[in-house]
């Protein structure tokens, strides 16, 4: 099977929050990217609401059902809940996203920027992701190129984990990605070889993914937001300034 694209449309909800009211919609542009043949929705709530909210989350997962496409939800199943924000656990309950990716944020950072240290004790990781594998989710875990004990994440119960590729990703922007890309490898092969399924994702650009997936074997999946969404910009830019210019000579 193909690598499966998952479109993050996590940025969308920055834009609209800016505004504090509905547009630009989440649910239409996640419709827009399945109708253009994305093989799946991402989201990553975060407990700040800066983006993804919990009725959107509520939202896609309907849109995503309805469309029979996977649900790929985002989130550190130890932030506790707040207001506006049920707390991970919680949302998976409501809407039993076929994959829970679980990552390690604190709550202060701009954005995931580390995978799981498999080094400690692993009973409470193992509990969550008992929890949510009996909802029905498939649970993948974020995990760094290079992680010293990444068997662990099949230890732990998850069935996938998902690459950081962060680091790969600003090794390719400076010129020479070819150690990041071994890194990437050779993680993704001692994975697979305990029976993990291997997804990826974090600052992957139209430029680099080529590059990744010639190098990494075998991926099943790949989340991208940042880049896709900054793309669709400069791609819509012509033909929107030029309907806006036809309703001025309209007006
Ligand atoms: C888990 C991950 O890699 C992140 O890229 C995340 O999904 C993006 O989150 P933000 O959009 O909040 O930066
Ligand atoms: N899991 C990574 C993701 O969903 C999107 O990351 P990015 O493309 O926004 O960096």
């Amino acid at each position: 099977m193909p690598t499966q694209l998952s479109v993050n449309v996590n940025k969308i909800a920055v834009l609209r929050n800016s505004r504090g009211g509905d547009e630009p919609d989440v649910v239409r542009a996640a419709s827009t990217c399945l109708d253009a043949g994305a093989h799946g929705i991402t989201v990553h709530p975060r407990p700040d609401a800066r983006h993804i909210r919990a009725e959107d989350v509520y939202a896609l997962a309907v849109l995503t059902q309805s469309r029979g496409v996977e649900f790929n939800l985002e989130g550190n199943p130890f932030a506790p809940p707040r207001v506006g924000y049920p707390g991970f656990a919680a949302l998976c309950g409501d809407v039993r996203p076929a994959q829970a990716t679980l990552v390690p944020d604190s709550d202060g950072q701009i954005t995931s920027d580390h995978g799981f240290d498999f080094s400690g004790d692993l009973g409470a990781l193992r509990e969550r992701v008992a929890e949510l594998r009996a909802l029905g989710c498939r649970v993948s875990l974020f995990v760094d190129a290079g992680c010293p004990d990444v068997e662990r994440a099949a230890e732990v119960g998850a069935q996938r984990i998902e690459l950081y590729t962060g680091p790969f990703a600003a090794a390719h922007a400076g010129g020479d990605a070819r150690a990041a890309i071994a890194l990437c490898a050779e993680t993704a092969r001692r994975a697979q070889a305990v029976g993990l399924g291997v997804n990826a994702g974090h600052d992957l650009s139209q430029g680099n993914l080529a590059a990744f997936l010639q190098g990494v074997p075998d991926v099943l999946e790949v989340s991208i937001g940042h880049a896709l969404i900054g793309d669709a910009l400069y791609a819509g830019l012509d033909a929107t300034v030029r309907r806006y210019l036809e309703a001025i000579a309209h007006g």
